[in-house]
């Protein structure tokens, strides 16, 4: 079945509001530059919120090693969301802590396929180049590329996610800007529009 992650999370209020939407996943970013972040504090009392059976993403962009093992043990949450410029061996350094979701940009999708094909501790995320901008990605000319079991993000929301998983069958989907009223804060009816078209489609052929 598809996975559904709700990225951008910003209280507690709006974790639940997704959670009970039937959001699989939520993701909490601690990249300073973003209009969305915030604290670790928040986003353990949100992980509180949710119950044990929502998954809880930290994301990070271009930060340093200790910076990103500090912020996600103090907002407890489960997984990383890693993008950026990094090295492979800073991603083995967190993979060591922490699942990791390795976000990569279509130019990069073929030579970390092959880097991660194989390793569990790693899953790649395809996304725009400029993380929670919106811009959807030319899913067709993705489709050759696009390895079994990774995620797809950029420019998704009610009206193309069901469109996007029937091109690329992703293994999970993510979306920020299309579900918000403004930045950091949830639309509960584009949230749950997004759920439900996403849930709408079969999901992924392959096995998981
Ligand atoms: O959304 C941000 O502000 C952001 C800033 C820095 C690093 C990551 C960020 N977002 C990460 C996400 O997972 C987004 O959901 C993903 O980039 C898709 O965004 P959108 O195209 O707006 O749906």
């Amino acid at each position: 079945m598809i996975r559904v992650k709700v990225c951008g999370t910003t209280s507690v209020h709006d974790a639940v509001l997704a959670a009970e939407a039937g959001a699989d996943a939520l993701g909490f970013i601690f990249a300073p530059v973003s209009k969305r972040v915030v604290t670790p504090q928040v986003a353990r009392e949100a992980g509180l919120g949710v119950g044990p059976t929502v998954a809880r993403v930290g994301v990070f962009l271009n930060q340093g090693l200790d910076e990103v093992l500090r912020l996600a043990e103090a907002a407890r949450v489960g997984s990383v969301q890693l993008h950026g410029l990094l090295s492979s061996l800073y991603v083995e350094q967190v993979a060591a802590y922490y699942p990791v979701l390795r976000v990569v940009r279509p130019a990069e999708l073929a030579a970390e396929a092959d880097v991660w094909s194989g390793d569990p501790r790693v899953t790649l995320m395809v996304d725009a180049p400029e993380p929670g901008s919106g811009h959807a990605l030319d899913w067709d000319a993705l489709r050759a590329a696009f390895p079994p079991g990774a995620w797809l993000a950029g420019g998704l929301g009610p009206a193309n996610v069901a469109q996007a998983i029937e091109t690329l069958e992703p293994a999970g989907v993510d979306a920020v800007s299309r579900l918000e009223t403004r930045p950091g804060v949830k639309d509960l009816a584009a949230v749950v529009a997004f759920v439900r078209a996403a849930r709408s489609t079969v999901g992924p052929s392959y096995p998981q």
